[in-house]
């Protein structure tokens, strides 16, 4: 092709370029390995990205829920489809680019995204959506009524060696019907672990029943746990009811709290576990026990048989297998990614975008010994998310006690840098940069020339570099 031609091509590519760029229109076009090809400047902006460093990525790694790796693979348009990107709800059409029969790429836009127009538009359609979930919600709380196990060890977070042995230790004694007592203090997860263990067990399509021992006053618990028949007492109910025991039958039985359960209960549950069947109250005829035994509590079981409030025969038969669940100052490590996965599900809730926790704020949170664990973290971060505004929660939105955290605390240690995890080497390699760079921020007290300088790069590459990990 003569020289000219080309540079009139290459001036045609830019001028639509131009003309793409300048569109309200979110545009993006890929090949047909579903790589980038093009994106505009509006989308590019939107997502985080320059629009030359994602050239030749896969649309799946830069775009979420894109759907343009499977038009490519169709050839099927889509026209005006639900999208949620970075918490908004968008409207995406997607159509492939076809030359001389073959697929040779896709074209997809975007209309309405975060503007004005289109928050209006937005509360009408999260209405709709709203309601779509309550009827996917009740569709699964029918199911549950088969299970009621809602978590699975997946849905557990924390990468930490701790967090990690753990894992390996439920699998391990999901499968057998092993009696297992949960312990750890109050709010790191302990009924988590009660679900993940049924979900991992052969009983998992069985029922999955739970009861707090603390909850229920002494009087009932009997006939809660055990059932009744019909007369057993003044105000019992026609026909009867049957107990929790009765209810797990073929599942498993998680007892929580059971640090508080009465004396009198005790010697009764005790009763039960070792002749494997259950009477109810005002029953004749005992029926068999088919069930797993899961327990949990925090309080120190063995101060409690000193003291006597708690029955020695009773604990060995429950803390056949124990797993203690590490409270998070003891591995806070585990901080920021909990914290962002809050975030995120909160963002799934309301359709607004996550924001991100600032420096300062994340370094409090890190040298925070969050009494409540977990749920402590959890509400933290709800009521961080509502009053940000910005995208960002400074420090100034977190309550006070974090802001005096002992100072004396190594924030930076607690990024992990080491963790190896699934992707190619350029993801991995891409992770650790944005490890390094947190935690050498939060070494220098979000100085950022400071940062810059011990990183060895120029100023320009360090705020490039910030803008790329959503650290600005
Ligand atoms: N590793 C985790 N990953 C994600 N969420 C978690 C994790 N651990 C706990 N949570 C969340 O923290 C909250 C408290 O967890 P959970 O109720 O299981 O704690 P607990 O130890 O049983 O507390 P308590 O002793 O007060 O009953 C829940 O909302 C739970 O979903």
């Amino acid at each position: 092709m003569p020289n000219d031609s080309l540079e009139k091509l290459t001036q045609a590519a830019n001028s639509y370029k131009a003309i793409l760029n300048s569109m309200e229109e979110w545009v993006v076009i890929v090949d047909h390995q579903a790589k980038i090809f093009f994106i505009n400047r509006p989308y590019a902006r939107f997502l985080g990205v320059k629009a030359d460093d994602v050239k030749g990525k896969k649309v799946t790694d830069v775009i979420e829920n894109t759907r343009m790796h499977i038009t490519v693979q169709t050839g099927k348009a889509e026209r005006l489809s639900f999208q949620k990107i970075l918490g908004s709800n968008m409207i995406a059409s997607r159509f492939p680019i076809i030359s001389q029969g073959n697929i040779i790429g896709a074209v997809g836009t975007v209309i309405f995204h975060d503007t004005h127009e289109w928050k209006q538009i937005n509360s009408h359609i999260k209405a709709l959506l709203a309601e779509q979930d309550f009827f996917q919600q009740k569709a699964r709380s029918t199911d549950k009524s088969k299970n009621g196990a809602n978590f699975h060890l997946n849905d557990i977070i924390g990468d930490s060696q701790i967090m990690k042995a753990l894992s390996t230790k439920v699998t391990q004694v999901a499968s057998g019907d092993v009696t297992v007592l949960i312990r750890g203090e109050s709010g790191t997860g302990k009924e988590l672990y009660a679900h993940a263990i049924h979900q991992l067990s052969d009983r998992a399509d069985f029922p999955f029943i739970k009861v707090n021992c603390a909850a229920i006053p002494e009087n009932l618990l009997e006939s809660e746990l055990f059932g009744y028949e019909e007369g057993a007492f003044t105000g019992a109910k026609k026909g009867g009811k049957a107990g929790k025991f009765q209810l797990a039958n073929g599942g498993t039985l998680f007892l929580d709290e059971i640090g508080d359960l009465p004396r009198s209960m005790q010697a009764k549950l005790l009763r039960v576990l070792q002749d494997r069947e259950v009477e109810s109250v005002g029953g004749i005829k005992p029926t068999p026990l088919n069930i797993r035994l899961v327990t949990a509590t925090h309080r120190p079981l063995e101060s409690l048989i000193e003291s006597g409030d708690f029955r020695e025969d009773l604990y060995y038969r429950i803390n056949v297998v124990s797993l203690t669940l590490p409270p998070l100052r003891e591995r806070r490590e585990d901080i920021p990614k909990l914290a962002d996965f809050f975030l995120q599900k909160l963002s799934r809730r309301t359709g607004r975008r996550a924001p991100k926790l600032t420096v300062q704020a994340l370094t409090a949170m890190l040298a925070y010994d969050w009494p409540g664990n977990i749920r402590e973290l959890e509400n933290v971060m709800e009521a961080a998310f509502y009053t940000s505004h910005d995208r960002k929660i400074p420090l100034s939105l977190l309550p006070a006690q974090l802001a005096t955290a002992p100072s004396d605390y190594q924030a930076s240690q607690a990024i992990p840098l080491t963790s190896l995890k699934e992707g190619t080497l350029k993801e991995q390699l891409n992770e650790a940069e944005r490890s390094i760079i947190q935690a050498t921020l939060i070494e220098c007290g979000d100085n950022r020339t400071k940062t810059a300088k011990k990183l060895g790069i120029s100023k320009s590459t360090f705020y490039e570099k910030l803008d790329k990990h959503g650290l600005s």
